[in-house]
């Protein structure tokens, strides 16, 4: 069996191309990373570390990588593979979309019927929907009819945290030991064979939400936070109990939605966003706050892990104060390096406070969570400029 995974870094390596190759996968990587690509086309095999006290090492074989850049290759990769998975970042899904649909239009042309999955491992809520609808774009309508019949894109949630790695062999890859990959079979083609240590569901909403508004809401809580702190990583945030207790009242507003609308049992929910508090503290990684609260504008976006459960739970009557709060904190991340956070800065600059939240959440100056992220941008703005 052949999966083709895009994007060969820290979830590529650390979690879906060790999942897939313990499951039994040759694991074809696609990157436009030419050392990366050149390392695991040479050396077929790379190390994962988990972060523990026992600090156990697996190695991953029998794998190999083609260049991403080269779009023949990759259409025939995705022509040959059983399995098709990415870890490239939902804004990067739209530059993929023409090698897998390329591949696609092999597979079908050939007369092949063979079934294809193609599953986005992204933070984002109908990823694989979203990969969908940029690969059936490039194709004609007879395609898209016979890819309705072969291949499917069942949404997927995937959990595990894998910082920046700092090691001198690019393909090192050191990862906390929990992960979680949940994939909706209610959109996979009928008969489908199942990957082992993939746990499928037929509704994936709650899983998805569950995990974007408790792990992912939680973890950039605490990278805003920190950052406006001064803390280079999430450990150092988490040490600060300020930031730990905003962090939790943060999760206690989420908690409140997930409870209510998916019945959740609330003391159980309780004890999940304590496991989650204890992976952000994870002593054995130093997860950094700049890559946790990377790329802000996808963060504060109306679909994404503050705006929508802020506005979901204030349509339940709830009052997301803390949700508003980190969206203010949001605001003023600003590291030189993030471009999407040097985009927000200098339309805060140019455009003024009101508009720029209205621009990147479609909140409108007059919902009652704008004017509460006015509030504690302004009271977040005046303390540190106190200090
Ligand atoms: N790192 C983590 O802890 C987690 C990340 N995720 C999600 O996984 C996705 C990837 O995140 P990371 O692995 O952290 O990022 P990363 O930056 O380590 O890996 C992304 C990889 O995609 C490659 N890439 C970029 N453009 C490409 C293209 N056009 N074709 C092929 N490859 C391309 C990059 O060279 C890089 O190797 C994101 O959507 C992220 O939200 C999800 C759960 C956990
Ligand atoms: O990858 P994104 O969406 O930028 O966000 C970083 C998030 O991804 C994770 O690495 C894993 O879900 C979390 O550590 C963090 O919340």
């Amino acid at each position: 069996m052949r999966a083709v995974h895009f994007g060969a870094g820290n979830i590529g390596r650390g979690f879906i191309g060790l999942l897939l190759s313990q499951a039994g996968y040759e694991v074809v990587f696609v990157d436009v990373n030419d050392a990366v690509v050149a390392e695991l086309q040479r050396r077929k095999e790379y190390v994962v570390t988990f972060a523990s006290d026992a600090g156990e090492k697996i190695r991953v074989g029998g794998v190999t990588a083609v260049d991403g850049k080269d779009l023949a290759l990759v259409a025939a990769a995705v022509a040959e593979a059983d399995l098709v998975t990415t870890a490239v970042g939902v804004n990067i899904l739209k530059h993929i979309a023409e090698g897998i649909a390329r591949g696609i239009e092999r597979r079908l042309e050939n007369g092949s019927a063979s079934p294809l999955h193609v599953i986005a491992c992204e933070n984002a809520i109908g990823g694989s929907t979203q990969l969908k609808h940029h690969v059936y774009e490039r194709l004609n309508a007879e395609l898209r009819g016979k890819a309705d019949q072969h291949v499917a894109f069942p949404d997927a949630a995937v959990d595990r945290i894998v910082p920046l790695q700092h090691h001198e062999d690019p393909l090192a890859v050191t990862v906390e030991p929990y992960c979680e990959w949940v994939v909706d079979r209610s959109m996979m083609l009928p008969g489908a064979k199942e990957i082992q240590g993939v746990h499928y569901v037929d509704r994936l909403e709650p899983y998805i939400e569950r995990k974007l508004f408790t792990v992912n809401t939680g973890h950039c809580c605490a990278a805003y936070f920190g950052y406006i702190q001064g803390c280079a990583t999430i450990q150092e945030s988490m040490a600060d109990d300020r930031i730990a207790q905003r962090v939790r009242a943060t999760l206690q507003e989420t908690g409140a939605l997930l409870t209510a609308k998916y019945g959740f049992d609330p003391a159980d929910h309780e004890r999940y966003i304590g496991k989650i508090l204890e992976r952000f503290r994870n002593p054995h990684l130093a997860d950094e706050v700049e890559r946790v609260g990377r790329s802000p504008i996808r963060k504060l976006s109306p679909d994404d892990r503050l705006v929508r459960p802020a506005l979901q739970l204030h349509e339940q009557g709830g009052n997301p104060e803390h949700l508003a709060e980190a969206m203010a904190a949001a605001l003023m991340f600003d590291p030189e390096s993030d471009p999407e956070a040097q985009e927000l800065q200098k339309s805060l600059h140019s455009e003024g406070l009101e508009r720029t939240i209205t621009a990147y959440t479609s909140l409108s100056a007059d919902h009652p969570i704008h004017r509460r992220i006015v509030h504690h941008y302004e009271r977040l703005r005046e303390h540190a400029a106190q200090q």
